[in-house]
């Protein structure tokens, strides 16, 4: 038995669940791994020149043994997040030390604790197996994965599953993720696959999408209302070209900020109007490595207001971090809030207190979604609400390529990876929808 045959059983019009069930398991697959032996490959280098080509692998793997309330999937389609670049180039840590930690809590964790790091925090395919106590899902069903880990045995997540002491996100702080033929989830971290879309497309919305709904529109985030100024950074990008589309649907001006002409028409195809180009404007919010220029985050300012006719913003978006977060606290109006999930710039934030506290602004830290959120994210893609960003689309054996593109910034909204899948375009069931939505869904394609 070979993946070959599971990729037939899936591509057979009439293949039934007891099919599915009955297809037997193959010994190995192939995935997308990082070496634990090669954490060190890149010392010395700075960040720019790590090069995830180098460490990114395409290796046959054993499936591993699936436990209770898991699922083992057959991955048609996954997505590169920003996630697997920080693995491939072992910054700001090694994921090797989480997974050490995850295989030190119970006997059933320690399979995530192995020499090769299979990465990859998005999926779409179909249930292979699934484990004890699994009733919500069979084999043969359809399905996207969200990338919460969580083991709620302590009350601290059950308000919000965000807050579970073993929160983890699948394919970065576990193994067995998404870059893979085959991949080995918990069953609450399914979905079911968005009909009108195909296998890529509906693997590439899923890790950002998710992100960017809590933390622009949940009530655990900036809970963003009607009418509200919204400021987002790298708003073509993975989390951005959702926050933008976030923004749109419900009613708030994005103030979108790209770095290219391409970008900015990208925005303004998806309806924003208020863009400004950073590179074209030549923002320099610090002077130096240690010292900032409020005089260009009050120009930065400035131009906001020239796009809103005067008013500043409500929320902002943040994640590049270190580079843009003082101009970012700066610009945002008395009361406002800045929501953060990243500092792909650097982690060591700076920003004048004295615009935060006197103005009364508020910064929420916000991770990933809840179990809760993830859903409601990945049910608007399902209603044709929110569309993929989908743009570029590369095979397994080419996702060190893929990764590099995201780590250099080449690349528009998501990139996928085809994994089982033959080629682009299969797995839509719904075409109606899909003609509804054509021209969104396509939106990012090959630019
Ligand atoms: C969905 C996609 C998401 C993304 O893409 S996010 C971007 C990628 N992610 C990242 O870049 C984050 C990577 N992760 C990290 O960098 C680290 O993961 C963290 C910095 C987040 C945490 O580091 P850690 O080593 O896990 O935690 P510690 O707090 O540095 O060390 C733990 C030790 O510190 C003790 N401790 C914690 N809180 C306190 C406290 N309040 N007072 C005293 N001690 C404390 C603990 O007990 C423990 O101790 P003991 O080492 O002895 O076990
Ligand atoms: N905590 C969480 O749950 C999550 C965190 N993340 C993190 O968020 C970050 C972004 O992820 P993602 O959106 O997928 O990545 P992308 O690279 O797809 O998009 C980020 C965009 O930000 C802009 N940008 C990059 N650097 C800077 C900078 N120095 N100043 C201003 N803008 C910048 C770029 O747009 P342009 O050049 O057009 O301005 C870029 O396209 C990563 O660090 C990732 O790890 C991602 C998802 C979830």
């Amino acid at each position: 038995m070979t993946v070959k045959d599971i990729l037939d059983a899936i591509q057979s019009k009439d293949a039934t669940s007891a099919d599915f069930a009955a297809l037997p398991l193959p010994e190995s697959y192939q995935a997308i791994t990082v070496h634990k032996d090669e954490t060190e490959m890149f010392a010395g280098l700075t960040t720019r020149d790590k090069d995830p080509r180098k460490s990114i692998h395409l290796d046959d793997v054993p499936v591993p043994e699936l436990g209770p309330g898991e699922a083992l999937v057959a991955v048609m389609a996954s997505s590169v997040n920003y996630n697997s670049v920080w693995t491939s180039i072992f910054e700001p840590l090694s994921t090797f030390g989480f997974l050490e930690r995850y295989g030190r809590t119970n006997e059933l964790a320690k399979r995530h604790d192995l020499p090769y790091h299979i990465i990859g925090s998005d999926l779409a395919g179909v249930v292979l197996r699934t484990g004890p106590g699994v009733n919500a899902w069979k084999p043969g069903d359809e399905v996207v994965a969200h990338c919460l880990s969580v083991e709620l045995e302590s009350s601290d997540g059950h308000n919000d599953t965000m807050l579970d002491p073993e929160q983890r996100i699948w394919g970065f702080e576990t193994n067995f993720g998404g870059l893979a033929e085959i991949a080995l989830v918990k069953s609450n971290q399914l979905m079911p696959k968005p009909g009108h879309l195909s296998w890529e497309e509906a693997a590439a919305p899923g890790l950002v999408n998710s992100t960017a709904y809590r933390q622009l529109v949940s009530r655990n985030g900036a809970g963003m209302k009607q009418g509200d100024n919204v400021l987002i950074w790298g708003a073509s990008g993975g989390l951005g070209s959702y926050a933008t589309q976030f923004a749109l649907a419900g009613g708030a001006n994005p103030i979108c900020v790209v770095s290219s002409d391409q970008k900015a028409d990208i925005c303004r195809s998806m309806g924003a109007e208020a863009i400004i180009d950073r590179s074209a404007e030549g923002y320099k919010f610090w002077k130096d490595e240690t010292t900032q220029d409020p005089k260009e985050w009050k120009r930065f300012g400035k131009r906001i207001r020239e796009l809103t006719g005067g008013e500043d913003i409500d929320i902002v978006f943040e994640h590049p971090g270190r580079e843009t977060f003082g101009a970012s606290v700066f610009v945002t109006r008395k009361g406002g809030t800045i929501t953060t999930c990243a500092s792909t710039s650097g982690y060591m934030h700076e920003y004048d207190n004295r615009y935060l506290w006197m103005s009364l602004k508020r910064i929420i830290g916000s991770h990933f979604a809840n179990y809760r959120e993830a859903w409601e994210a990945n049910r608007l893609i399902a209603k044709g609400k929110i569309h993929p960003t989908l743009s570029k689309v590369y095979s397994l054996e080419d996702t060190g390529q893929a990764a590099y593109d995201v780590h250099r910034n080449l690349h528009q909204g998501k990139v996928g990876v085809l994994c089982l899948a033959p080629e682009e375009g299969l797995g839509v069931r719904d075409e109606e929808l899909r003609a509804e939505h054509i021209d969104a869904i396509n939106r990012f394609r090959n630019i």
